[in-house]
């Protein structure tokens, strides 16, 4: 390993080691479609609907992230900054609904996509008690992550988002958004840091899976089942 790498933090130097997959997540074809303008509003309609049903998953998810901090954690901050995820999602519930009935998205009506429902049962998965809190911690980073930056890019410069999508663009490309996942990516850090080789490998293979994960998300508001 190189030497720079070393002093380099872990989640930056798996960002080096893993560049091309996480930008496979963060410049996917469906965010770079929205950036240019030339998005097609069924993928669109399409992708609203499944993340609505991702994000009632996410719910407990976060709910169980909570209860291992509370457990394992050796910083008591780290459950306000999960309270906050938490307080946040409840907010975006509401805004999903208020966003589909703008497209006219039925969610009730809205079937998961197999895509979907792999997500929702691998998040469930990171659930169990027998997964560590540094494990879960450092998916919740990339999970958050992965939507902040693709956002981000839609409204950074030489973007020609649509008007109508800008909203949704700023729900998780805001700077607001950014220092929240930065102080999830300290979190994630400072447990690895100090946890064994086999929970920082456990915790790499995570990260690798929800961008894996997140590609075939984006891949899913093509339509292709
Ligand atoms: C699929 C997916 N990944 C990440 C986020 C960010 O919370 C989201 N809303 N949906």
């Amino acid at each position: 390993m190189e030497e720079s790498n070393k002093e380099m933090l872990m989640i930056q130097k798996w960002l080096n080691q893993h560049n091309e997959l996480y930008t496979s997540a963060t410049r996917h074809p469906f965010t770079l479609s929205i950036r240019d303008g030339s998005v097609d509003l069924s993928a669109f309609k399409r992708w609203l609907g499944q993340d609505y049903i991702f994000v009632r998953a996410f719910v407990p998810f976060i709910a169980s992230l909570l209860l291992k901090a509370w457990k394992e954690s050796d910083d008591d901050s780290d459950i306000e900054v999960i309270l906050g995820g938490i307080a946040a999602l409840n907010d975006e519930v509401s805004w999903f609904k208020r966003e589909a009935s703008k497209w006219s998205v039925s969610l009730s009506s809205t079937v998961p996509q197999k895509a979907n429902l792999e997500y929702c049962r691998f998040l469930e998965s990171l659930m169990s008690p027998e997964v560590d809190y540094t494990v879960a911690v450092t998916a919740f980073w990339a999970i958050e992550a992965v939507y902040q930056e693709s956002y981000a890019h839609c409204l950074s410069d030489g973007s020609k988002t649509p008007e109508e999508l800008k909203e949704t663009c700023q729900r998780w490309g805001n700077d607001g958004f950014g220092q929240y996942c930065h102080t999830l990516q300290n979190i994630a850090n400072r447990r690895l840091e100090k946890s064994p080789e086999d929970i920082i490998s456990k915790a790499e293979a995570t990260l690798m899976r929800v961008l894996e994960y997140e590609v075939e998300f984006w891949n899913m508001s093509r339509g292709e089942t």
